[in-house]
């Protein structure tokens, strides 16, 4: 594996930085603090994410908050490029690429890529081909304690740990150990659980035979007694129904003899109700022929009472005839009269309705003609319209003259105006109101004399305008007047035409009424005459309907009635003598009869119900003898069935007695089923369980051995024993290629042997290297000269290295001259020289120009601003 490149970013002193190892030998050169050493911390940094220096943070550049690395590395055999990107702090981004393809992400998966892929171990490469300042030497003292860290002895003792696997394998077998004994014990438990199970299913299966036998001989007699039960149960039901039969016949038998008991008494009734209802029938039949007699003199006595009222009323009649006849007769006279009048008044009264209505017409024309009069009086105060005229006349004229007074005044005002105005516009000197030399003075006056009388005019001009307002007013005045007497002049002359048209229709009126007087005076005091007699009138009207003839007949009337009377009474007297009784019996005759109607009714209607009770009786006394016959056989039927109640209850019993000694038998047969299954399955279970048991059991003995070879595993890898023997086991192969590179170095040693010893936990290892010379002598490591210390120092780690990687790559010196005297440092340098065909890549970092000789890639390091800079493949002084 080589080195191919880094870039750093914000690394250290390195902003941006990116180095190519191009060489087999390439020096980084520059001055102090350039950043060269930086370069290297990058290298291990993207390798091993391990900070050379200082802690992680402080790889950063100061002043940035990120940094990152990025390593490209090659295995030539394998034709494969690895790269390698680190962050600080640790990101997704770190990763690790073989030929651009990714392998992983993540720092830790990273970092284990690199030791399981690349081969690259930290501690061997930390402890042998990467060499960091002035520590080429220290391999000597720290040789056992390196050689215990790149062999990871260590892990060995962690082994051993009391938290280590074997305890913690061993822990767990004893613990599955002590759970197997428990499964054991369990297992014996079981066994005896068993032992008892086998045995109560033996006991249970003997109980159920034995009962079962028990419960058919049950069975048995129970079915016997059940068929016994059956014939009986038919038995009763028969026995119930002739019991019911029989006691229902007896019943019936009583309730008809207690019936019959009283028929001879009942007969005896019959007869005497017979008797009794013959003879009410003979008393009644006596008492209604007398009472058909006091009928026809109750009828008699009536017509009798009619005939009398009547011929009284007839009496009465006659009487007011007679009268009224005669005061008939005395008013026929003055009736006669009334009707005369009468027809008179028909011819008369259209004439007089006219009067009437004329005369009512005439009334009231002769009001209006009154009021009409009266009117006119009113109109008689007198307005002199002419006078009115001529003042108005007056004052218009004088209106007419003041206006034209006022059209002058205003006038003048407007030429004065119009002269004060032209002065203004005046070119030249003539004055054109004078005509006279114009100067200013002179305008000034004519201005002067001009405004004063137009002042003047104006007072006149408002003179004249207050007396055309009081003068307009008056003119107003006088009109309105006029207005108001032209009204009253036209309405009074219209009402005087009224008046005398009415006059002229009030003369024809009176003429007319003449005509009419006569007649109508005339119809006036007849109807007076008329009203006295109507009252005789209306009288004799109402009498008109008694007549003559009428009376006549009456008195006809009368005389029939009277020997009607004569008959009635004589037929009364002849009926009254056939009946024998008095007076005061005959009222209470009907009464009588309707009393014995209703005895005779009421005993009839006990015969019928008597009857009818005799006749059901005799028919009971042949149902009797009927029953009598049932009964008897009823009771033969019974004493044939013998059945006994007390017997048969007996029988029941003792089928619910065995019914229940079944049933409960059958309930304990049914559990000792359901226990035998129970025990059944119970026992399957533990033959499962003890099979289950057995099998882990049976791993005991091999646990048992396994536990005591891991104890003698523990104690024989306890303690430095094993370690010392990994150790002396590398140790020949070391020494071989140590003495095998010596050997390139061209030293004058035969031979370099290495002893050493690993320390315990805390005990420090021990060292010791011996060279021995040619003469054969052996030198102690310390007696040696700077030179060969260093030469056999390299050797040392190249040798480590080889024995324990599959190849090495490259080698990195930080300033391995440094502190060396001339002579040294050409030694050192010839051994690197000589390095190169054990290690195919070498990177120096120097300050020595010789270094720059014998490398054949140089890559110089510079500070640029605060930042360093990196030229490649020329010399710093170039
Ligand atoms: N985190 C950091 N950020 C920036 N600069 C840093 C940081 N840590 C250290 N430095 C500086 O980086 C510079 C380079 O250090 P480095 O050890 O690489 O120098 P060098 O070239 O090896 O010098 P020398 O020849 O003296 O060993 C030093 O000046 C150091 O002060
Ligand atoms: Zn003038």
């Amino acid at each position: 594996m080589k080195i191919e490149q880094i870039t750093l970013k914000n690394f250290l002193s390195h902003e941006s930085s990116q180095v190519s190892f191009k060489g087999n030998i390439n020096a980084i050169v520059g001055v102090n603090g350039a950043g060269k050493s930086s370069i290297i911390d990058g290298i291990v940094f993207s390798l091993f994410r391990e900070p050379s220096r200082g802690n992680m943070n402080n790889l950063i550049r100061k002043g940035k908050k990120t940094s990152t690395v990025e390593i490209v590395l090659s295995d030539n055999s394998k034709g494969k490029i690895y790269t390698i990107r680190r962050n600080i702090p640790a990101s997704t981004e770190d990763s690790i690429l073989e030929n651009s393809k990714p392998l992983a992400y993540r720092s830790s998966e990273v970092s284990q890529k690199v030791q399981e892929i690349l081969h690259l171990d930290k501690d061997i490469l930390l402890s042998t081909v990467i060499v960091r300042q002035g520590d080429i030497e220290s391999i000597f003292k720290d040789l056992a304690d390196v050689m215990k860290k790149v062999m990871k002895l260590e892990n060995l003792e962690k082994l051993t740990d009391s938290n280590g696997p074997i305890f913690s394998v061993k822990k767990e077998l004893e613990m599955k150990l002590e759970n197997l004994q428990k499964d054991k014990e369990m297992y014996e438990s079981k066994i005896a659980q068993k032992k008892d199970l086998e045995k109560e299913i033996d006991n249970l299966n003997n109980n159920l035979k034995s009962l079962e036998a028990q419960k058919e001989e049950k069975t048995l007699q129970l079915n016997q007694l059940q068929k016994n039960k059956e014939e009986e149960d038919k038995k009763r039901e028969r026995y119930i129904e002739l019991k019911a039969k029989l006691e229902n016949a007896n019943t019936q038998l009583n309730k008809i003899k207690e019936d019959v008991k009283d028929l001879e008494e009942k007969m005896k009734i019959e007869q005497e109700l017979d008797t009794e209802l013959k003879q009410l029938q003979e008393e009644k039949e006596n008492l209604q022929r007398l009472n058909d007699i006091i009928n026809q003199l109750k009828l008699i006595s009536q017509s009798i009472k009619d005939n009398n009222n009547q011929l009284q009323k007839l009496s009465r009649e006659i009487d007011e005839y007679k009268e009224n006849l005669h005061t008939k007769k005395e008013l026929e006279d003055k009736a006669k009269k009334y009707e005369e009048n009468k027809q008179i008044l028909e011819q008369l009264k259209r004439k007089y309705l006219e009067y009437n209505k004329i005369k009512s017409v005439y009334d009231s024309d002769r009001e209006k003609e009154n009021n009409l009069e009266n009117e006119l009086q009113r109109f008689l105060i007198f307005i002199d319209i002419n006078k009115l005229q001529n003042d108005l006349d007056k004052i218009s004229e004088r209106i007419q003259n003041l206006n034209t007074e006022k059209g002058q005044k205003e006038e003048s005002v407007n030429q004065l105006l119009k002269i004060i105005k032209n002065l203004n516009d005046v070119h030249g000197n003539i004055c054109p109101v004078c005509g006279r030399e114009l100067d200013e003075e002179h305008k000034k006056k004519i201005r002067e004399e001009s405004e004063t009388k137009i002042k003047d005019i104006k007072i006149e001009i408002q003179k004249i305008e207050k007396e055309l307002r009081d003068l307009n007013e008056e003119k107003r005045n006088i009109e309105t007047k006029i207005k108001k007497a032209l009204e009253l002049k036209a309405k009074k002359e219209s009402k005087e035409k009224e008046l005398n048209d009415l006059k002229e229709k009030i003369i024809e009126e009176e003429k007319t009424l003449n005509q009419l007087k006569d007649s109508h005076d005339k119809y006036e005091s007849i109807e007076k005459e008329l009203e006295e007699l109507e009252q005789y009138y209306k009288k004799y009207l109402q009498l008109q309907r008694y007549t003559q003839n009428e009376l006549e007949e009456k008195e006809k009337n009368k005389q029939e009635i009277l020997q009607r009377l004569d008959e009635l009474n004589s037929k009364y007297s002849q009926l009254r003598s056939q009946l024998t009784i008095p007076d005061e019996e005959i009222s209470r005759i009907s009464f009588k009869i309707s009393q014995i109607e209703k005895e005779y009714n009421n005993k009839q209607g006990i015969l019928i119900r008597i009857k009818a009770e005799i006749e059901r009786k005799k028919k009971e006394l042949d149902d009797i003898k009927e029953i009598d016959n049932e009964i008897q056989t009823i009771n033969a039927e019974i004493l044939r069935l013998d059945f006994d109640e007390a017997k048969y209850n007996e029988l029941i019993n003792s089928i619910n007695t065995l019914n229940q000694e079944v049933n409960s038998m059958s309930q304990e047969i049914s559990r000792i089923l359901g226990k035998l299954e129970a025990d059944k399955k119970s026992l399957e279970q533990i033959n499962s369980e003890l099979e289950k048991l057995k099998t882990s059991i049976d791993k005991i003995p091999q646990i048992e051995k396994g536990l005591s070879k891991l104890e003698k595993l523990r104690n024989d890898l306890s303690g430095s024993g094993l370690q010392n023997f990994i150790i002396s086991n590398v140790k020949p192969k070391i020494e071989n290629n140590l003495n095998d590179i010596l050997s390139m170095f061209n030293l004058s040693f035969s031979r370099v042997s290495v002893d050493f010893e690993i320390g315990g936990k805390s005990k420090k290892g021990k060292t010791k290297i011996t060279a021995f010379n040619t003469a054969g002598y052996d030198l102690d490591i310390e007696m040696l000269s700077g030179g060969e210390r260093i030469s056999i120092a390299l050797a040392l780690r190249l040798a480590i290295a080889r024995a324990l990687l599959d190849e090495i790559g490259f080698m990195i010196l930080d300033e391995p001259t440094i502190h060396l005297d001339e002579e040294r440092r050409r030694e050192l340098l010839n051994i690197i020289r000589s390095a190169m065909s054990i290690v195919p890549q070498i990177i120096i970092v120097t300050h020595d120009d010789e270094v720059k000789e014998i490398s054949d890639y140089i890559i110089n390091v510079y500070k640029k601003g605060d930042s360093s800079a990196v030229k490649e493949g020329v010399s710093d002084d170039q």
